[in-house]
């Protein structure tokens, strides 16, 4: 099984550590999603797993042999958060160069390239320099840079940022299709997406994990309840409300409250009961399930999204 395990993973900028103990595992099959707030950790942590950057402490196992720095380099491909790619050059000539350098003959490094480019919609500017693409080309460019030597393990540093419609759609699709062979560990802010496509999510924050389980696992573990929303006048609402015990604290919107209810069904029922006993009117009720982005923020006291 070709699968990378870290325990332990610990590295220090100066006094700052921005990764402290960092345990998990890249399984082929199987995307890991690494969730936190800005500096969180996850770029440290990544680069750490895809040998651009050494640990101060703890152990990255491949295959359950201990692997170097040089080692992860052949069998993590990295798709870092910034561009890198050779402006000048040519998106074939370019794959071509990376596969020579991974030891491929000739002929099967422009193969490779030709592969990678009509896979990532990029045929039709194989001979176009690097820095003439669009931004959404020179991101598929990037994602193809980091499978020249298809290794096991893909690491994806928010592989979505500043993508269109029609490219993201296109990176999803790679993934997917990659996750079904390959072992896959991506960083995003777009929780919603997470939720979709990870079997294994850690959340992370200050560099230590808070949370890990597939997205389902932690939503239930939290039992953050239904949000739902009472749609009539705000202060009519809230007095009506008054003294009633809920999860968190009722959040005033311009057409109602929104609330959190543990067991909402029956919760629900009492609360519209007394509303109505009480003569306050409720024109509509919608009523959400907590998700994964409900525990990151309760987890993390942060929303990623701006
Ligand atoms: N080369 C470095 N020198 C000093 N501090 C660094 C360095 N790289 C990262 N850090 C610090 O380490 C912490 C973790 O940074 P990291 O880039 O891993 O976070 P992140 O979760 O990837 O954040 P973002 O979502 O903003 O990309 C931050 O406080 C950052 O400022």
């Amino acid at each position: 099984m070709t699968v990378v395990e870290a325990t332990g993973l610990t590295r220090r900028y100066g006094d700052l550590t921005a990764v402290s103990e960092v345990d998990l595992k890249i399984a082929p099959g199987q995307v890991l999603a690494l969730l936190g707030p800005n500096g969180a950790g996850k770029t440290t942590t990544i680069d750490m797993i895809s040998g651009s950057t050494v640990p101060d402490a703890g152990r990255i196992r491949f295959d359950d042999v201990v692997a170097d720095p040089a080692r992860l380099r052949r069998v993590v491909g990295l798709c870092p958060q910034a561009l890198e790619f050779w402006p000048k050059l040519g998106c074939a000539e370019q794959l071509v160069m990376v596969g020579r350098l991974y030891g491929l003959p000739r002929p099967a490094a422009r193969l490779r390239a030709a592969e990678l480019l009509e896979r990532l919609g990029l045929t039709a500017k194989s001979s176009a320099r690097a820095e003439t693409l669009s931004g959404g080309m020179k991101r598929r460019l990037n994602l193809a840079l980091a499978m020249v030597n298809d290794p096991p393990i893909l690491v994806f540093d928010e592989p979505e940022a500043g993508l269109d419609p029609q490219s993201r759609a296109m990176v999803r699709e790679l993934i997917a299709e990659l996750a079904q062979d390959h072992g896959v560990l991506l960083t995003s802010h777009d929780i919603a997406e997470v939720e979709r496509v990870a079997d294994q999510v850690i959340i992370i924050d200050h560099g230590t994990v808070l949370a890990e389980g597939t997205p389902a696992e932690l939503v239930s573990r939290y039992d953050l309840g239904d949000e739902v929303d009472l749609i009539g006048d705000p202060d009519e609402l809230r007095r009506g409300l008054d003294g009633v015990a809920l999860l968190e604290p009722l959040e005033e919107r311009s057409d109602g409250i929104r609330l959190r209810l543990a067991h909402s069904g029956e919760a629900l029922g009492a609360i519209l009961a007394r509303l109505e006993r009480l003569g306050v009117p409720v024109t509509s009720v919608r009523s959400r399930p907590a998700n994964l982005e409900d525990v990151f923020l309760t987890l993390t006291g942060r929303s990623l999204r701006g």
